[in-house]
């Protein structure tokens, strides 16, 4: 986003907002990858799975679904029980956000300060140079969740040591969220607006910068009473300058933790026992372990990075694997039917 005053994204020339990189295309039907797989099973795919068929979901080429009688299921079942039994789990960085627009990456919370002009230059410089040590850690498909766990917590700490160094004020979010080139999925906005309006609870569960994270949420108008977000907030003094995280370091793969502990919050949802969940990483798809009882949960997974490499792992927890997608157009295509 450029500086200055800002043209909110919903009203900008889509050729300026980038929006139509990376929307799906309907293309011919396409065989769904499915562990009963057989050639010219589309056909009968669609009479085995009509709400999936109704949705326009078997024919999408970059969706990929492992079983489609279960999420025939759960998505039949999310669909007619409606608004009032569901409830959202969403994961943040490079889920609700865009991962590129017309071929430049995109920033994630943290990306805005690590690239933003308001940081010293030594505070840029370093913190790229750890993204670049930790990052392919976390993706990293031949590792494992607990192998990785540590050297996310280094990564949390080294971040943390670096940035009380910088004596950032809590005002410099906004400058910092404007001038970013951080985007919402195309659709995001809309997708919201219908949460609200039918009052669903979002809960918003991240590894990034709580504080730059609701910043953004409010810079796109989504930051409404029905959305929770939990994440690393910073803690400030008196005169608002950063002297520490608040809690413990909210890393990819302790989400769950985070949401069950810190909060009641899925006990006072007791009764919304459908879930939706939408993350970016395999440490997203536990996010929802903390809900009571649940009946209904379909994952959706955004797969961004190492496509190749992860597809199989990605069809193995995520219901849904939505390939290169930068938009929320499938989620909104499943609340649509919903009343
Ligand atoms: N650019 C940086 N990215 C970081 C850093 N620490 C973590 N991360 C990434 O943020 C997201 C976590 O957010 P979520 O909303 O997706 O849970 C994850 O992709 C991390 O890799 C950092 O210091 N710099
Ligand atoms: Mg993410």
């Amino acid at each position: 986003m450029g500086g200055g005053t800002r043209t909110p994204e919903s009203s900008r020339p889509i050729s300026e907002t980038g929006g139509a990189a990376g929307r799906d295309k309907t293309t011919e039907m396409v065989e769904p990858v499915t562990s009963f797989n057989s050639p010219g099973q589309a056909n009968t795919n669609a009479r085995m799975y009509p709400t999936l068929e109704k949705l326009g979901l078997l024919k999408r080429d970059h969706i990929r679904i492992k079983d489609l009688g279960h999420v025939e299921q759960v998505l039949t079942s999310i669909v007619t029980e409606g608004y009032s039994k569901l409830q959202l789990v969403v994961d943040f960085d490079f889920t609700l956000t865009k991962v590129h627009v017309d071929g430049q990456r995109c920033h994630c919370s943290w990306g805005i300060m690590d690239n933003s002009p308001m940081m010293p230059d030594f505070y840029r410089e370093e913190a790229n140079q750890l993204l670049a040590r930790y990052y392919p850690i976390e993706l990293d498909p031949h590792m494992t969740e607990a192998e990785k766990i540590p050297h996310m917590m280094e990564w949390y700490r080294n971040i943390h040591a670096l940035i009380l160094k910088c004596h950032v004020n809590k005002s410099s979010f906004k400058g910092m969220v404007s001038d970013s080139n951080i985007r919402l999925r195309d659709g995001t906005e809309e997708l919201f607006g219908s949460l609200h309006r039918a009052g669903v609870p979002v809960l918003v569960l991240s590894a990034g910068i709580g504080d730059v994270l609701v910043e953004v949420l409010q810079h796109f108008n989504v930051y409404t009473d029905n959305v929770k977000v939990v994440a690393n907030f910073f803690k400030y003094n008196k005169e608002g300058v950063i002297e520490g995280f608040q809690g413990d370091a909210i890393h990819m793969f302790n989400k769950n933790e985070n949401a069950i502990h810190s909060s009641d919050y899925f006990q006072r949802l007791e009764g919304r026992a459908n879930v939706i969940l939408m993350g970016d990483s395999l440490g997203d798809v536990k996010m929802a372990v903390g809900v009571p009882n649940p009946v209904n949960v379909l994952k959706i997974g955004f797969l961004n990075d190492k496509i190749e490499e992860r597809l199989e792992s990605f069809m193995n927890n995520f219901d849904l694997v939505l390939i290169d997608d930068q938009t929320m157009d499938v989620a909104k295509t499943v609340l649509d039917q919903l009343k």
